[in-house]
């Protein structure tokens, strides 16, 4: 059973109902204004850097994005640009942030899904794109490798060697007078070496007789170029699901490397299975890591192997052969710099006066290149003005938990901290008022010893526990580079008023198609009374013999690709005709291509900011 209860309203307890009510309501408004207020004041404890434009800003000034960087730096050390997505973009100058970023507190910060993403696609899980035990896996093995005594022989060797080939090329020209695109030759010098000393693997892209190498070597730069696109298009992955522009091209390019990476690792595990044990000819990077597969498949799949060697590539190619073309560039604008060169180079390297390309190039040594203090120093002010790896891609770290920055800036999970090497480099405050000027000085001591500046400040090769993995080796090859070609040649620019524009890739390189008259920076103003303005170079006689015998590998080496793609070549070579009509025709072919190159390329190494 039930009872009822009943509730009589008297006029009294409707009263307390009312009154109960509206204390209520103003006991919630009062907790409700309480906690805006506290949001309020808390707010304002947090601090951002100023904003200083948009990400489309970026997009709009792509051509010149790091002097866009540069010009807004100059107003703030530190600033943000706005954003469609919900992250705050930083950037920096500020050698304090750099340090506590890459360093203090480095397990906060890394590549995070931001970079995985974009950069997924081509560089795979390889050591450019990953954080974590990746990184961790590949940094060890990758360290190991880089420290022994076998390929630091191995590497000098193929150096020296490449860098008399490239001598007899570069001869070849001086004594025709020609112009040339000194980056391009740059590019496939240290694509045939770094392939060498990467996968044991001759590409022969300098002297053009390997067709899959140059393909490769085409798809590979190509990639590299359109990848960058996505760090400044944020609809880039509506392109890519809609499979346009250029995304559709960069699609096909990967295809293209993958295709190769794939052919060429297999081939390396059979030649590996075959010689089993005995320890030569397993000298170069890719025969560690298959080693190690052996022991650990699982993680160290085909795919593994590809993404790892892929960005050894990456990390070896562009950057030595960009910072060697700006470094000619920049002893072409200041010709004391190259003469000092000159000179060090002659007395770090004793030798005859008629000695030939190829025994002066392995007469260098570890101790001879000590001796180079001046070279080392016209190089690291080359990466100070023109770092390669001055984009974004190599220089973003994105924040893991909130955090506070140096200057109390208060950054964000998902926030990304850009560091601008190339900015950096134009710096008044870092720098000196002479910041802009070319002035290897600047690195020696009183006695003229090289010092090394602090990474935080000049990051060029980065700096912390990511610090560049290949930084001795690159200045041993670009030393090894530099003392040979100024030994032999002095360079001078083909157009001394062509103002260069770089490229925008994942990598800082001379634009050869873009440039316009004008006046270049970065020289000492002196003019240079023996210039002649009609020669790229003059040449100082080398065994010309060399050269011959240079000149008809190439064409007989033209001739075997000629024949391995019959369907391609047969438009060009005729095949039924006898030997030395095919090599009389490939020599006139062989000129006219030079000369029409030479007409187009026109040497764009000067440069001006706008
Ligand atoms: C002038 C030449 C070079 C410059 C300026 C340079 C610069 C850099 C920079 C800025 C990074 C950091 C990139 C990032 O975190 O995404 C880096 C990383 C790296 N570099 Fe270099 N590099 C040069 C040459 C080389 C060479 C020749 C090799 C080896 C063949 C090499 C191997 C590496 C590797 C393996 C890493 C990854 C390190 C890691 O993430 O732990 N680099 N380099």
């Amino acid at each position: 059973m039930y009872s009822k209860a009943t509730i009589a309203f008297s006029p009294e307890t409707a009263m307390d109902f009312f009154s109960l009510a509206a204390a209520g309501v103003l006991a919630l408004l009062a907790i409700f204004t309480f906690a805006v207020l506290i949001r309020i004041s808390s707010r304002r404890r947090y601090k951002f850097p100023p904003v200083a434009g948009t990400v489309f800003h970026q997009l709009y000034y792509f051509r010149r994005i790091y002097d866009y960087q540069t010009e807004i730096s100059q107003k703030h050390k530190t600033f943000r640009l706005l954003s469609p997505d919900s992250c705050q973009h930083i950037y920096t100058t500020d050698p304090a942030i750099l340090e506590y970023v890459l360093k203090t507190n480095f397990l906060n910060y890394g590549k995070g899904w931001y970079n995985y993403e974009i950069l997924k696609d081509m560089f795979g899980d390889g050591i450019f794109a990953v954080d974590g035990d990746k990184w961790r896996h590949q940094r060890k093995l990758a360290s190991f490798g880089f420290s022994t005594k076998a390929l630091r022989d191995f590497s000098g060797v193929i150096f020296k060697s490449n860098a008399a080939k490239l001598a007899h090329v570069f001869s070849s020209y001086a004594t025709s007078n020609e112009k040339f695109d000194i980056q391009d030759l740059f590019m496939k010098s240290t694509m045939d070496s770094i392939f060498r000393i990467g996968f044991g693997v001759e590409l022969n892209c300098l002297d053009g007789s390997g067709r899959h190498g140059i393909e490769f070597a085409e798809a590979f730069d190509a990639g590299n170029e359109l990848i960058v696109i996505r760090y400044l298009n944020p609809f880039w992955k509506i392109v890519r699901y809609l499979n346009i522009g250029s995304e559709a091209t960069l699609k096909m390019k990967i295809k293209l490397v993958d295709k190769y990476l794939y052919e060429l690792i297999s081939i390396r595990i059979q030649q590996l299975s075959s010689i089993g044990n005995k320890s030569s000819n397993k000298e170069d990077i890719l025969s560690k890591f298959i080693e190690e597969s052996i022991k650990d498949p699982e993680r160290m799949t085909l795919q593994y192997l590809r993404d790892i060697v892929l960005n050894f590539v990456i990390a070896g190619k562009d950057t030595t052969a960009g910072t060697l073309s700006w470094f000619f560039y920049l002893i072409c604008k200041n010709p004391h710099v190259q003469e000092k060169i000159y000179k060090e180079v002659k007395e770090a390297i004793e030798a005859d006066e008629d000695v030939t390309f190829d025994a002066f190039s392995s007469s260098i040594n570890d101790e001879s290149l000590h001796k180079m203090h001046y070279l080392h120093a016209a190089l690291s002010e080359t990466l100070r003005i023109f770092p390669p790896a001055a984009m974004v891609i190599k220089d973003s770290k994105v924040c893991f938990s909130d955090d506070i920055l140096p200057g109390g800036y208060n950054v964000r999970k998902g926030d990304i901290v850009y560091y601008q090497p190339y900015a950096m480099g134009r710096m008044e405050y870092l720098w000196g008022k002479d910041a802009e000027s070319f002035c290897p000085e600047r690195w020696l001591d009183d006695n003229g010893i090289f010092q090394p500046e602090n990474p935080y400040k000049f990051p060029a090769f980065q700096a912390g526990p990511r610090i560049c993995l290949g930084k001795e080796f690159a200045y041993r090859q670009m030393k090894i580079f530099a003392a040979v070609l100024v030994r032999f040649f002095k360079f001078k620019l083909s157009d001394e008023k062509k103002v260069v524009q770089y490229k925008v890739t994942t990598t800082l390189l001379i634009n050869e198609e873009e440039g316009s008259n004008g006046g270049g920076g970065l020289g000492d103003g002196e003019e240079d009374s023996e210039t002649d303005p009609e020669s790229d170079l003059e040449y100082v006689p080398g065994d010309q013999s060399e050269d011959d015998d240079l000149e008809l590998t190439q064409i007989r080496n033209e001739l075997k690709v000629a024949k391995e793609n019959k369907k391609e070549k047969l438009k060009n070579v005729k095949l039924h005709k006898d030997l030395e009509t095919v090599i009389k025709e490939a020599t006139l072919d062989k000129e006219k291509r030079r000369k029409r190159k030479s007409k187009e390329a026109v040497v764009n190494i000067s440069y001006a900011r706008e």
